[in-house]
C-alpha cells in the first residue's frame, strides 16, 4: 500500500518536532487499575528515542489533571474504574477537561468508559464518562476465555505513520466492541479481516481501541495519539 503523508500528518510530524524544541507536553496515564505500567513504559521510550520534551505523570486524584494536555485510560476492568472515578469525584473533572479539549485515548476498559451508550454494563448501570459517540458493548468478542490475538487493519485514510505497515498485531483481552458508530464525524482508524468490526476510532479529541497496542512491540499507536496531544497543544496556544 502507498505510504499516505497527508497535510494532517504533515502537521503532526511538524508539531512533534517543534515540542522537541519548545514546551513541555504534559501526558497522563490514569494509574488507578489496569494496564497503566506499559503505557507508561511505552510513552517512555518514544520521549527517549525522539528527545520529546514531554512529561509522563501518573494520575491518581483530580487534582493531578492539573495543565494536563493528553490522557490515557487504559484497559482492566471498567466497573471498577467507573466507580473509584465516581466516588472521588473524578468523572465530573475528566469529563470537563476532555469537553475543554483536553486529548484522550481509552484502550479497552477505556474505550467502556469514554463511550456514550454503553450496552452490556454490571447491574445497576455503570457511571461513565462519555463524549464518544459510539456505542460499545462490553464482551462483545465473549468472556475471558476467549481473548484472542488478530490482525487489526489500519485504515489507509488514517495511516498512523506514513511508513508503517497498514496492519498491526491486536490483543483482545475480554474486550469490547464498538457495535454502532453515532455520528458521521467519526473516523474509524482500525478493522478486523472481515472488513466490518470496528476496533479503533477517533472523534475530535477522542481516540479509543478495543485492543491493547500498549501489550506489544509496536510503538505507532502512542506515537499518533502523542502527535494529536501536540497539535491540539499547539492549535489553542495559537489562540
Ligand atoms: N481488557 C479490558 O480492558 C477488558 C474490559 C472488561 N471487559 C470490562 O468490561 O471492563
Amino acid at each position: 500500500m502507498a505510504a499516505l503523508c497527508n497535510a494532517e500528518e504533515q502537521a503532526g510530524e511538524q508539531s512533534m518536532k517543534d515540542s522537541k524544541r519548545d514546551s513541555l507536553v504534559v501526558v497522563g496515564v490514569l494509574c488507578i487499575q489496569g494496564a497503566f505500567i506499559e503505557h507508561i513504559k511505552k510513552l517512555k521510550e518514544i520521549r527517549d528515542n525522539e528527545a520529546l520534551s514531554l512529561e509522563i505523570r501518573e494520575i491518581r486524584k483530580p487534582s493531578d489533571m492539573k495543565d494536563l494536555d493528553g490522557l490515557i485510560i487504559p484497559g482492566g476492568e471498567s466497573t471498577t474504574l467507573s466507580v473509584f472515578l465516581a466516588q472521588n469525584g473524578f468523572t465530573d473533572v475528566i469529563k470537563k477537561w476532555i469537553s475543554g479539549h483536553g486529548v484522550v485515548w481509552g484502550t479497552c476498559a477505556g474505550l467502556i468508559l469514554l463511550a456514550d451508550d454503553l450496552q452490556g454494563q454490571k447491574e445497576g448501570g455503570q457511571t461513565v464518562i462519555g463524549g464518544l459517540p459510539v456505542q460499545s458493548r462490553r464482551n462483545l468478542f465473549g468472556r475471558q476465555r476467549d481473548s484472542f490475538e488478530g490482525l487489526v487493519h489500519i485504515n489507509e485514510a488514517q495511516q498512523l505513520q506514513s511508513n508503517g505497515p497498514p496492519t498491526c498485531h491486536g490483543i483482545f483481552i475480554r474486550a469490547p466492541g464498538i457495535s454502532k458508530v453515532l455520528s458521521p464525524d467519526v473516523k474509524v482508524l482500525g478493522y478486523l479481516s472481515d472488513q466490518e468490526t470496528v476496533v479503533a476510532v477517533e472523534y475530535q479529541n477522542i481516540i479509543a481501541t478495543c485492543f491493547h497496542p500498549e501489550l506489544t512491540n509496536d510503538l505507532r499507536w502512542h506515537q499518533y495519539f502523542l502527535k494529536h496531544v501536540v497539535r491540539q497543544k499547539n492549535n489553542s496556544s495559537a489562540k
